[in-house]
């Protein structure tokens, strides 16, 4: 492939990514993150059109004013890039960034005002482009932190791809300036050799499409699993909503029968919650909730499901549990909410009622859920701020 052929396919494909982000960005205007990736595609597309047309026609002035304003927006789309990664984590504008494009803009006037020849100008180039390369990279690689990072997976098919492609790229500049030190030859046009075509243009271009592919990704990847956490999570408490308790129960329900082990359920009901309401209001009564689904899960280990029923009723999961364990369960998840200090400054317990599927019993979730709501009652009724056993019949 000729360097001509090579920069028209670069300049076609940058021109197709740049109309996908520009398209995400139209369908989420409000998403900050998807402005800066449309506006770094379409700097992007701009200026390789720029270079290409320039190095293929144009000579004095104009070649160096298309050159100058060609890297100076290729640059500053590297830039965009990565201010919509730093908004996509949720991390601070930074604005020195930018300040960069514009000294990179001098520096690159003043080369080509010196007649600097493509090696020269290319110790710039590169070396402020390995710069923005390494702060994507960084990006990347940190990914969200803070209380927001539990909510997402900490490691993502599209988070790799964005580090593969900074690595890519980054290696590429660097054995391109390191080549053209000690053979210029090789990227000297018209004769440029194929080695030339592909570090210039061919693995460069495979580099950005990689980088866009993972914009788009890690951007695709958040959707589905807020949409997922939406469709299966209490909005107030966190714990599962009652559908996806239901289908987590039932299903953990054949396991234990299919295995013939053990696996306990636990109602929970918050005691004399309208009380809270009465006195403090709702929205002291949707913190106590929400502190209570925390102390329980607190007290719950990873394979385990809480869930809220509805209102202020929770209902917990515990597959392998033996009677002595979930009695066990029952007590330190009474005593848990009790101790703990809410930001009311009052005290709130708890009654549970729970059951335990003995290894080798059947039984549906119904039945289970049943038994334990009467073993509730019974909880509720002797005195509150305990837990009572059932036994499946
Ligand atoms: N703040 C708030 N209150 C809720 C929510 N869901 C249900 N409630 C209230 O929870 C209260 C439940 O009251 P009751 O069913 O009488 O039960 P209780 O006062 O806890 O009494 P016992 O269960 O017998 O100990 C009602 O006042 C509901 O309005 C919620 O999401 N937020």
């Amino acid at each position: 492939m000729n360097p001509f052929t090579a920069s028209i396919a670069l300049a076609i494909v940058q021109l197709c990514s740049s109309l996908i982000m520009a398209g995400v960005f139209l369908s989420t205007p409000t998403e900050r993150c998807t402005r800066y990736w449309a506006l770094s595609g379409v700097l992007a597309a701009f200026s390789i059109c720029l270079i290409v047309l320039v190095q293929a026609g144009s000579t004095g002035i104009w070649r160096a004013a298309g050159l100058l304003v060609g890297n100076t927006s290729l640059f500053a789309s590297c830039i965009a890039a990565w201010s919509g990664l730093r908004s996509f984590y949720q991390r601070p504008a930074r604005w020195w960034p930018w300040l960069f494009t514009v000294v990179y803009a001098v520096l690159f006037g003043a080369l080509l005002a010196m007649d600097a020849n493509f090696t020269q100008r290319s110790y710039l180039a590169i070396g402020a482009m390995q710069l923005v390369f390494f702060l994507v990279l960084m990006e990347f690689k940190t990914g969200l932190s803070g209380p927001q990072a539990r909510r997402y997976a900490r490691w993502t098919f599209g988070r790799g791809i964005g580090i593969a492609a900074m690595i890519i790229l980054s290696a590429v500049y660097i054995a391109r300036l390191v080549i053209s030190s000690f053979h210029p030859e090789v990227f000297e046009p018209p004769r440029m050799s194929d080695l030339g075509v592909a570090l210039v243009y061919l693995i460069p271009l495979g580099g950005s499409l990689l980088l866009s592919a993972a914009l788009l990704m890690v951007y695709f990847e958040r959707l589905v699993a807020d949409k997922q956490r939406l469709a299966t999570e209490d909005e107030l408490t966190r714990a599962l909503n009652r559908r996806e308790l239901v289908r987590c129960g039932e299903h953990m329900l054949r396991d234990a029968v299919s295995k013939s082990s053990s696996l306990t359920l636990a109602f929970i009901d918050v005691d004399h919650f309208k009380h809270i309401n009465d006195r403090f209001g709702h929205l002291v009564g949707d913190r106590v909730l929400a502190s209570i689904a925390a102390v329980l899960r607190e007290n719950c280990r990873d394979g385990d499901v809480l869930g809220r029923y509805g209102g202020e009723e929770f209902c917990a999961v515990f597959p392998g549990l033996n009677q002595f364990e979930a009695n066990r369960i029952g007590a330190r998840l009474i005593e848990a909410v009790r101790d703990h200090a809410f930001d009311h400054g009052q005290t709130v317990t708890i009654s549970a009622g729970l059951v335990v599927l003995q290894p080798g019993q059947s039984q549906t979730w119904d039945a289970l859920v049943h038994q334990a709501d009467i073993a509730l009652y019974r909880a509720k009724a002797e005195g509150r701020n305990a837990f009572r056993m059932a036994q499946v019949a």
